[in-house]
This record gives structure tokens, sequence and C-alpha cells, in this order.
């Protein structure tokens, strides 16, 4: 699978452009604020949720200066697979408060998890340098991507035990009104069979992603040790079945509902679930490295995953933000090499065309400037 061809109307800083892609790895090169980040924001609108920097709908529209709103926008993808040519596309039709993203995939439209059957784009970002210091509920947003990316039903089985944790504390902190008791049990109840889930594929992708980091002990990249620490996840982790913590997580809530309604917020549950590192090396909490040092950490991570994924029917696209520009040559080089060993579609971003001096001849190259998009 590879994506043949990207077309982006009234996103971000284009108007209209177009992209005719051969398969292999892409360079985006160009002056800061050329539009490099937002044509990597585009691709990472194709798998559920808001992309890589999780933006609204709204602010995604391409706005010219003295506009107040965003206009309604889109991004068109061809892909060819193996079965033949597929039309993935999405956007908003209108703006303002009605704006609700659209998927279509081959003219109709689709559930936004549909698009995972056709490829999964994986990235990793500056923002992503800070990952083991930054606050716990991003390092699992982090967290659950990768999940999902190797197991698609789990986007929806995070988001319905979002949506009843959100309905859940709406009741508990309305202080006119006692909560309906019969509809309290009925959210606890869907948010425990969520959260076992949740936990369960935590798990399992934890297992699979640590095998993964560990057969790459041969390349320049610093490896980590990953952990989470939740209580779902550690029976998850020492073989509880289903049912058990389902019913865990049901008696937490039952228990934690005073707490929660004084408190305004939800105190227990698998959304406080924490993702860990340890850099092996270095026996070192992640945390407490340099952010060269995290960055590559995590890259490996994501690298790992994305071997993975690419090594299963998942059809992986790797999206790196600056990601060359950080590292030194023996990884640089590393990097590209494995790029093209796992022959994966990859779009990397840089300032300067010099840093990919290695793939000259090699990749598809695209200068990025306010006046467009060039081969
Ligand atoms: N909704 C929008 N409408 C119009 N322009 C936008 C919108 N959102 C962002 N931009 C513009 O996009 C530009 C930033 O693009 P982008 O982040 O892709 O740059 P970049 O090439 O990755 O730069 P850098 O090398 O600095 O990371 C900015 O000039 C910003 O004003």
């Amino acid at each position: 699978m590879s994506l043949t061809s990207l077309a982006i109307t009234d996103f971000r800083s284009y108007g209209a452009s177009r992209l005719d892609l051969s398969g292999g790895p892409v360079v985006l090169y160009g002056p800061n604020g050329s539009g490099k980040t937002n044509l990597l924001e585009a691709i990472s609108l194709l798998t559920p949720g808001k992309g890589l920097r999780g933006a609204t709908a709204a602010e995604m529209g391409r706005r010219e200066p003295g506009e107040a709103m965003g206009r309604p926008w889109g991004i068109a993808a061809t892909l060819a697979t193996p079965d033949g040519e597929i039309k993935i596309g999405t956007g908003v039709q209108t703006m303002g408060a009605a704006a609700r993203r659209i998927v279509r995939i081959d003219g109709e439209t689709a559930q936004p998890g549909r698009m995972l059957e056709h490829l999964r784009p994986v990235w990793a970002t500056p923002e992503q340098d800070r990952l083991f210091s930054d606050a716990r509920a991003d390092r699992l947003k982090f967290f659950d991507r990768l999940v999902f990316a190797a197991h698609p039903d789990h986007a929806a089985v995070v988001s319905n035990y979002e949506k009843a944790l959100r309905e859940r504390i709406r009741l508990l902190s309305d202080e006119e009104r006692r909560p309906d008791p019969v509809w309290l049990d009925a959210l606890e109840a869907r948010l425990s069979e969520a959260g076992a889930r949740a936990a369960l594929n935590r798990v399992t992708a934890l297992k699979a992603l640590q095998d993964g980091i560990n057969a790459r002990a041969d390349r320049p990249f610093p490896q980590a040790d990953l952990g989470l620490e939740g209580p779902a996840e550690q029976m998850a982790q020492d073989g509880a079945d289903e049912a058990d913590i389902l019913s865990m997580l049901g008696e937490g809530f039952v228990r934690a509902r005073a707490r929660d309604g004084a408190a305004g917020r939800s105190l227990f549950g698998p959304h406080r679930t924490d993702l860990t590192a340890l850099h092996r090396e270095k026996n070192r909490p992640a945390a407490e490295g340099s952010s060269g040092e995290q960055k590559a950490l995590v890259l490996n991570l994501i690298l790992a995953q994305t071997a993975r994924l690419a090594q299963s029917t998942a059809q992986p696209v790797l999206l790196l933000d600056e990601a060359p520009a950080h590292l030194d040559e023996a990884r640089r080089a590393a990097l590209f090499d494995e790029i093209e060993m796992l022959g994966l579609q990859a779009f990397m971003t840089g300032t300067e065309r010099d840093l990919f001096a290695a793939l000259e001849g090699r990749a598809q190259f695209v200068s990025v400037s306010p006046l467009g998009l060039t081969l």
C-alpha cells in the first residue's frame, strides 16, 4: 500500500495543492513556516482522531488575514493497494458550531475507524521530545494512539469510555439534583466494560511493542523498558481475565462517587493509567534524560511500532516532523536505511535539503514554499 496522490483544499496555509507520489520515502524541505508540518498534519487526519496537532476542525480551516473563521476544508488521498486503487477523503463542509468531520471512502460516507483498514499513519513530532516529562494524560493519549494503530477497535473503546466518563462526572457534580441511580449504574457498567477492554488492549500492545524494541538491540537508538501503571493494567499483566478486571473497576467507580463528585473530576479509572519508561543503558527513568535522549528513545519506540505494523497486514505511513535535524549522523543514516529496508512510505520534514543528502536518488524530494509544493 502507498499513497499515490494527495490533494489539499483550504487546509491551514494551503489553498489548493496537489502532490503526486511515487510510493517511496518523501522529503519535504523548505523554510520555517512554509507549510511542511501542515502537510504532515493533513496526512495524519487520514486516521481517526484530531491529527498530529490535536487541533479542532475549525482551527484547521484556511483563514486569510482578517477572516474570523476558517474555511471548510478537505483532504483527498489516493492509495494504491493490492486490491486496486482506493480513495479516502476527510474534511468539513460547513464551519462554525455545526462543523463536523466527514470521512469518505471511495465516495461513500464511512465511520472514521474504517480508514484504519487501509492505512495507519504513525507520527513523531518535536512535541514528543518531552513525552516522558510531560503530563501523564498526554503520555497516555500518545500510547493509546500506538495501541489503536495495532488494534483498531481500541479507538472506539477509548472514545466510549471517555464519553461515559464525561456523562458520569456531569451527573455527580450536579449540585441541584441527586444523580439518577439507575443511569449512574448504567454509565459505570459501560465504563467498566470499556475500561477493562482498554486495559487488556494496552497490555497486549505494550508487550508487542516491548518485543519490537528488544528486537532492535543492534540499532544505534537507545532502548526503553516500558511499563503501565494502573490497577486495571496491573491485573491484566498478572493474567486476570476480563470479567475480574471489569468487576474491580465497577466496585472502584462506586467507591469513588462521593470523592469524584466533590472534586468535580474522575479520580479513579484507567484514564489515569501512566506509561513509564526506563532508559535501559542508563538504567534511569526516561524523564531524567536530555531532550535529545528522550527524542531518540521515542523515535526508537515509533520505529519499533512501525516495523511491527509493516510486518503485519496493517499499512503504516510514517510521518517524521523535524526528526533528522535532531539526530546525529550515525542515527540519521540508520533511520534512512531502516525506512528503506522496511519499504516504508515515510514523510520527513526539515528546513534544509542537505540534511537528507544520503537519501538523494532514494526518495522523492518536495520543496515546500509559500508558492506551493514543487517536485
Ligand atoms: N488555519 C490557518 N489558515 C492559514 N494559515 C495557517 C493556518 N494555520 C496555520 N497557518 C500558517 O501555517 C504556517 C505554519 O506552517 P507549518 O507549521 O506547516 O510550517 P513548517 O514548514 O513546518 O515550519 P517550521 O520549519 O518552522 O516547523 C504559519 O505561517 C501559519 O500562519
